[in-house]
């Protein structure tokens, strides 16, 4: 288990995390949010080790992080930001060298590297320098080198940063295979990496921790989440739709043409907007319902905090 008390760090005047508190248990696959310069790097490397917080108190494992970094660090894997590497060395090179470091020895060192390489898919590029490979690759030896002792903690910092939708996918595959029953945390400016696989999403901006809950409580905080979207193939009076029961308000797209329904407090809409739309005989030809709009929360949580 992480355990995080009023974490801050400080460079010069400048306060880049500010006082987070949270904790963190063995199968969440926590998303770390938040705008650019928000302290999400910061954080993971004060939580891996690298930083040492100005303060507050860190604990992994049943340990403070100031009394035993070394034997925290064992139980983690960290991809920082980038995936840096050693360009000069293969892919094989590399992973030999950071099971050494990490102390794998013999047969169990290569056995590890076979299968974190059949895990990550690096077969076709085993002996090729690191830094011929493309970023997918890159990354992915990033990974390798983060699982290869089997970590109890994963942090990862934008893992799928840069890479292909292909690539992306599978990136995320494997942080799902893996999550059984570690603790992964994950940064990232993808929101629907979120939902893709995390069961825990926070949110911070500057410094603060601003949302901390489940991806549906986020998806429930929009005020598109129950919302009810349709398209006409020819125009109509729509002037009813606003009036149905339990609907709040109504937009209509006027680049699209598409009609958004709101309903009062999350509240579900769809068979009285059905009901209206065959009584009125309406020519809808397409009509959904919303799960709610990432992009718009984070907005609006994000911002929040800016503008004060
Ligand atoms: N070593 C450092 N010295 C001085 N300022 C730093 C240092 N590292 C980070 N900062 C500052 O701390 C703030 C938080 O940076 P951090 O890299 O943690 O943000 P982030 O949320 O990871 O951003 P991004 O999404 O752009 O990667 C930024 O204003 C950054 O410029």
């Amino acid at each position: 288990m992480i355990s995080v008390k009023n974490l801050t760090k400080c460079f010069g005047d400048m306060v880049a995390v500010d006082g987070l508190s949270f904790d963190i248990r063995p199968g969440e696959v926590v998303g770390f949010l938040g705008p650019n310069g928000a302290g999400k790097s910061t954080t993971m490397k004060m939580l891996t080790g690298f930083l040492a917080p100005s303060e507050g108190e860190i604990r992994i494992a049943d340990r403070a992080m100031q009394d035993g970094s070394r034997v925290i660090r064992q139980h983690i894997g960290y991809l920082p930001e980038g995936a840096p590497a050693y360009g000069d060395m293969t892919t094989y090179q590399f992973l030999r060298f950071i099971a050494q470091v990490r102390g794998l020895k013999g047969r169990d060192s290569e056995r590890r590297i076979e299968e974190v390489v059949a895990q990550v898919e690096l077969a076709e590029v085993l002996n090729k320098p690191i830094e011929n490979l493309s970023k997918g690759f890159k990354r992915r030896v990033g990974l390798a080198q983060a699982i290869l002792h089997d970590p109890d903690i994963l942090i990862l910092d934008e893992p799928t940063d840069g890479l292909d939708p292909n690539q992306k996918h599978q990136v995320r595959r494997l942080i799902q295979n893996l999550a059984k029953d570690k603790i992964v945390i994950v940064s990232t400016h993808i929101l629907e990496e979120v939902t893709a696989v995390c069961n825990r999403v926070m949110i911070i901006a500057e410094g603060k921790l601003l949302f901390d809950n489940t991806p549906e409580a986020l998806l429930q905080k929009s005020r598109y989440y129950r919302a009810v979207t349709l398209h006409m193939s020819y125009s109509a009076d729509i002037s009813g739709l606003a009036e149905i029961d339990g609907v709040d308000d109504m937009e209509v797209d006027q680049k699209t043409g598409r009609v958004t329904l709101f309903p009062h407090d999350n509240t579900e809409i769809l068979h009285l907007v059905t009901e209206h739309i065959q009584l009125r005989k309406l020519p809808v030809d397409t009509l959904f319902v919303e799960q709610g709009r990432l992009d718009e929360v984070f907005r609006e949580i994000t911002q929040r905090e800016t503008a004060k």
